[in-house]
């Protein structure tokens, strides 16, 4: 068995549709729990003003039934609040050619999706490029990641995000649970108080100069037994799985696993993780591998870590060229996020807990929850190897 989700929408459009396939009945799966995240993935310190001008209205279209899947396909709406002031502009049959010439975009953003899904889908101007392109479509994966979340949780697989850089400020990463829970809580992502002001200027002082900010973060999954994903195959290998999926979040430009980059410059005997007697099993006193060996879980937190680059809409426009009459012009500057790296962080919090929850359903399967989560204790078992 495997999970899969669809989407279909646009960001000004009426709203999001997604389609969740392969999900065991009885699993709890309640509609406040989406819309926490929902409202995680909104937040941040330095994210524009449609932030605060739209909600994310959603609605259980099917599968659910008094709050537990029956295994029937799942659905769900997300409204788009804006619409109807978009309609004239988006409309699927019919739009007013006017509103539609004045919201078109011919002075292409560098960095987002504007002139290259014109040269590929062959529209004259960006405006049916960007509004697919935009990461307001990550709302629609945080619904999907979300119920995958929740699957992860009821087997006892907890998956958490922090911030860790913001325009180049770097902290340390969470060290306790309490910092975990704050970043969680944290509209910047951040797990410590004292870190947040330097970001705050930092996002202030991007602003005020028309630029925006990039940064970098954490996503940890526990409670995971060795054995999740395989070596068979190049694409059943679970770190390039998890990889490409933390690589999917728009504006993400680097994932690394564990202690990833910095491998690369030590000796052997300094970059893996010994393994060591127990009592009743084994143990490691290090996780530099960030809990994947061999494209599988080995029992170990699995660690990933990602750099998400600058915002592309620019208050103070970048060089460009206008696609109607080829001459050198500045970007369109549209309003925007100036940074928007915690709300990308809830983003691959969610498609981490989905790839996982894949992996998982694949490993242990089953039409029911019980059997899966009855399944999925034997591997638990099976990895404790009597630890
Ligand atoms: C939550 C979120 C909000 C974003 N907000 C904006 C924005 O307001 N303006 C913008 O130009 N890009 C924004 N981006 C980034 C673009 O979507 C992204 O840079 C673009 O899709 C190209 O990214 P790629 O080259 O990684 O695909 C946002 C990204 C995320 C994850
Ligand atoms: C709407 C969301 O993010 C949007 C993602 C985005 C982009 O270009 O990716 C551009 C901005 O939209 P607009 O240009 O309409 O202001 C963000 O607000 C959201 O996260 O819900």
């Amino acid at each position: 068995m495997t999970l899969r989700f669809l989407t279909s929408g646009e960001s000004h459009g009426r709203g999001y549709l997604t389609v969740l396939e392969g999900f065991p009945s009885g699993l709890a799966v309640s509609l406040e729990r989406l819309r926490e995240e929902l409202a995680r993935r909104r937040r941040g310190y330095g994210r524009g003003a449609r932030m605060g001008l739209e909600r994310d209205v959603l609605a259980c279209w099917g599968g659910l039934r008094d709050g537990f899947t029956t295994g029937a396909p799942l659905g769900f709406v997300l409204e788009n609040t804006e619409w109807e002031q978009w309609r004239p502009v988006l409309d699927p049959q019919g739009v007013d050619p006017e509103q539609a010439e004045a919201r078109g975009v011919t002075r292409p953003r560098p960095g987002h999706g504007d002139l290259t899904g014109c040269l590929k889908y062959g529209h004259g101007e960006a405006r049916n490029a960007l509004e697919r392109a935009s990461a307001r479509s990550t709302a629609a994966w945080t619904v999907a990641g979300t119920v995958a979340r929740i699957l992860l949780e009821g087997l006892g697989v907890r998956v958490r995000g922090a911030v860790t850089g913001l325009g180049g400020v770097e902290i340390s990463p969470p060290e306790t649970e309490d910092q975990w829970l704050r970043a969680r809580g944290s509209e910047l992502g951040c797990p410590r108080e004292e870190d947040e002001a330097p970001w705050r200027r930092r996002v202030d002082q991007a602003r005020e100069g028309g630029q925006t900010l990039g940064g970098t973060f954490l996503v940890s999954l526990t409670g995971l037994p060795p054995g999740l994903g395989s070596f068979a195959e190049w694409d059943r290998r679970l770190d390039g799985r998890l990889a490409g999926a933390l690589m999917a979040v728009p504006g993400i430009k680097g994932v690394e696993v564990g202690d990833g980059f910095r491998l690369a410059a030590l000796e052997g005997g300094q970059a893996h993780d010994e393994i060591f007697p127990a009592p009743g099993g084994f143990c490691r006193r290090t996780n530099r591998a960030g809990g994947l060996e061999g494209g599988m879980t080995n029992g170990e937190e699995v660690l990933l870590r990602c750099a998400m680059k600058p915002i592309p809409t620019l208050g103070r426009p970048l060089r460009t060229l206008d696609l109607r009459t080829h001459e050198a012009v500045e970007a369109q500057v549209e309003r925007g996020d100036v940074c928007a790296v915690p709300s990308a962080c809830v983003v691959a919090e969610a498609l981490a807990a989905w790839t996982m929850a894949c992996a998982a359903a694949e490993c242990c399967g089953g039409d029911r929850m019980e059997e899966l989560a009855g399944r999925f204790e034997e591997l638990r078992e099976r990895g404790r190897w009597e630890r």
